[in-house]
């Protein structure tokens, strides 16, 4: 894109110097600031399985169409120059002639022109067609291919790289592959078939147009690429400056919180400075470079004027055929500097485009589903850790467990205590096949969990309510019916009246159809974690697993929780990860995690004494 900022606009052939072209000028990519409203969101199940639409009928067509413009864009030259010779033998003492002899000549330009403007429509239209239908099948295609990786793949890449993929470098991909039919094919045919044309014009001229002409579009793609760079470094300086923009906005109650408006505005502020002084720069070298081409350019036509003048007075061409030249040479010019921008973008695409398909291709190691089992009896939910060794793939040479052995039996409740980075979230993350245990093996009813179907697993066995709920910023029902698509309103309202939020929903002038706000920041916490629960308990698991699920609450809202979870643990097997002991003193078993595992019930461990006696005690002096 960079050569389209940097381009002038020169000539009226379809193209222009430097890489010009409108069918490369499409408007950047934006993702869309929110989630799809309610009714567009019940579109999105059924969308993946559509079939994809490819090029509209005829879209095919294209590179024809730019071929058929250069072709014309040769021709045109030669019936110019004898549209000249016929104009100049009229004017030496035929005029009465003039039309008769100049009509057809110039209705046959006339033609070509219109041609010319037609196929130049027909191909940028269509170009740009193919263009959008391949980046948005790329787009989609990226996007399915980026959900379906492991949890581990986002531990290793950031978001804002992954949305990059999806934006820019589909972005520079698509210009790219629009760049190389519209110009490419085009600025090559043209370039040949010209200095054929040329050739046969006057071998003389064309002899020393090829002294001059290729160290003079050497010299402007050299300026170019430098003006390229250079707005390639305005571009990444407004990225830089919206950055801070967004993070601040996204940010802004810490921002509030800590008083820092003044700060982020003088940061903002010195990122859009330097972005306008990089833009100043960029329009200073554009305005030398065009003032410069403007001189070598018309330079040329003077040079070839004098040179084919000397040519024409020795009988060796006529004004006709220095018409001819003159246009013909200007079309080499044109594609010749086309050609040279044309090679950076493809360099700058091909790149682009390996970065997308790398992460297009990638395969999952554990597929979201498939997986032999799914177990036809009703499940007991009966787990067990057998000796399990896990370290996170980011961190291979820091085991996390180490020959962690576990039974969660049927229906009741386990609890996991331990000190702060002991692994107790990463025993919910391996339940939940997050990640795979490096050694020892995970059991449900008997089956290991690398045998069962991952999405029927995290689909219907498994609820997972976290300390911190991810809402989206849609409606409440649409938020509970997350996980359960087909719910109807009437199991929704059942799940959250389970989950203590039905009278608060209902208080709201909305009621379910309240829209909560991004991540759901126009709920209280104590809210919105009772939405995730009916969220959770609407897909009536086997399994729960509560991670600290109350432990972000205040008082009253953690009892209003407290008292939605123990309704919803009932008849379940539940996995509770609580840093706030009195929680889970009724817990039918409380394993410490520290170092090897110790298990007990709440009177045991605290007869046993060790970690857990001292963590209850630490807690009962912290508390007011
Ligand atoms: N995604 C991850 N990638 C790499 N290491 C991780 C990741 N998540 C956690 N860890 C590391 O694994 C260890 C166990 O973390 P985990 O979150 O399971 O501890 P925890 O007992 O739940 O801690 P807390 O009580 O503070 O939540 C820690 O050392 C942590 O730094």
């Amino acid at each position: 894109m960079g050569a389209c900022r940097a381009g002038t606009l020169h000539g009226a052939q379809g193209g222009g110097w430097w890489g010009w072209d409108p069918a490369c000028m499409l408007p950047p990519v934006a993702l869309p600031p929110h989630r799809p409203n309610s009714s567009q969101h019940a579109l999105l199940p059924s969308e993946p399985h559509l079939p994809h639409r490819d090029y509209t009928p005829g879209s095919g067509l294209s590179p024809q169409l730019a071929l058929g413009v250069a072709l014309l864009n040769i021709r045109i030259p030669l019936l110019l120059g004898e549209l000249v010779d016929v104009v100049a033998r009229c004017t030496r003492g035929q005029a009465g002639h003039y039309l008769r002899a100049v009509r057809r000549p110039a209705l046959r330009l006339l033609l070509l022109y219109c041609l010319q403007g037609l196929l130049t429509f027909g191909y940028i239209v269509l170009l740009a067609r193919v263009g959008e239908r391949v980046a948005g099948s790329m787009r989609k295609s990226l996007f399915a291919s980026l959900l379906r990786q492991d949890v581990a793949f986002f531990d290793a890449n950031r978001t804002g790289q992954l949305v990059n993929r999806l934006t820019t470098d589909i972005q520079e991909f698509k210009s790219s592959f629009k760049l190389v039919i519209s110009q490419g094919l085009r600025s090559v045919t043209q370039t040949v078939g010209c200095f054929a044309s040329l050739y046969l014009l006057s071998p003389k001229l064309t002899g020393l147009l090829l002294v001059v002409m290729p160290s003079l579009v050497g010299a402007g793609a050299l300026i170019g690429s430098v003006l390229r760079s250079l707005s390639r470094q305005a571009q990444e300086q407004v990225a830089k400056a919206t950055g801070v923009a967004d993070e601040a906005l996204g940010n802004v109650r810490t921002v509030r919180a800590f008083a820092m408006e003044d700060r982020e505005v003088a940061l903002y502020c010195h990122e859009v400075d330097r972005s306008s002084w990089l833009n100043e720069k960029l329009g200073m070298g554009i305005a030398v470079f065009q003032g410069l081409s403007n001189v070598v350019l018309n330079c040329i036509v003077l040079g070839t004027i004098f040179v084919g003048g000397s040519l024409m007075a020795g009988e060796e061409l006529s004004p006709g055929d220095l018409m001819s030249f003159m246009v013909a040479s200007q079309t080499v010019q044109r594609s010749m500097a086309n050609i040279s921008v044309l090679f950076g973008q493809v360099v700058r695409g091909l790149s682009a485009g390996a970065r997308v398909f790398e992460f297009m291709t990638l395969e999952p190691t554990v597929s979201l589903t498939g997986g032999d089992q799914i177990p036809s009896h009703s499940l007991l939910g009966h787990i067990c850790f057998r000796d399990v060794c896990f370290s996170y793939p980011t961190r291979p040479g820091c085991p996390v467990l180490r020959n962690f052995s576990l039974t969660l039996p049927p229906r009741k409740t386990v609890a996991i205590v331990g000190e702060s980075g002991g692994g107790k979230s990463t025993v919910a993350a391996l339940l939940e096949r997050f990640y795979e245990p490096t050694q020892g093996a995970i059991t449900l009813d008997g089956c290991e969990l690398c045998n069962l179907d991952p999405s029927w697993l995290r689909g219907q066995v498994i609820g997972f309510i976290s300390q911190e709920p991810a809402l989206f910023g849609m409606s409440i029902l649409e938020n509970i019916r997350f996980g359960k698509p087909d719910a109807s309103d009437a199991e929704v309202y059942a799940a959250a009246q389970l989950a203590n939020a039905d009278s608060f929903i209902r208080s709201f002038p909305q009621g379910y159809g309240t829209i909560v706000g991004e991540r759901g920041v126009m709920l209280s916490g104590g809210q919105k974690q009772r939405v995730a629960i009916a969220r959770a308990l609407l897909k009536n698991p086997s399994v729960l697993i509560l991670d600290e699920a109350t432990s972000a609450l205040d008082t009253e809202s953690e009892q209003l929780v407290q008292e939605a979870l123990e309704r919803a643990m009932a008849g379940r097997t539940v996995l509770v990860i609580a840093h706030r002991l009195s929680t889970i003193q009724c817990a039918d078993l409380i394993v410490v995690l520290a170092r090897g595992c110790v298990a007990g019930t709440h009177a045991e461990l605290l007869r046993r004494g060790g970690l857990y006696a001292e963590l209850v005690r630490r807690q009962a002096t912290e508390q007011p």
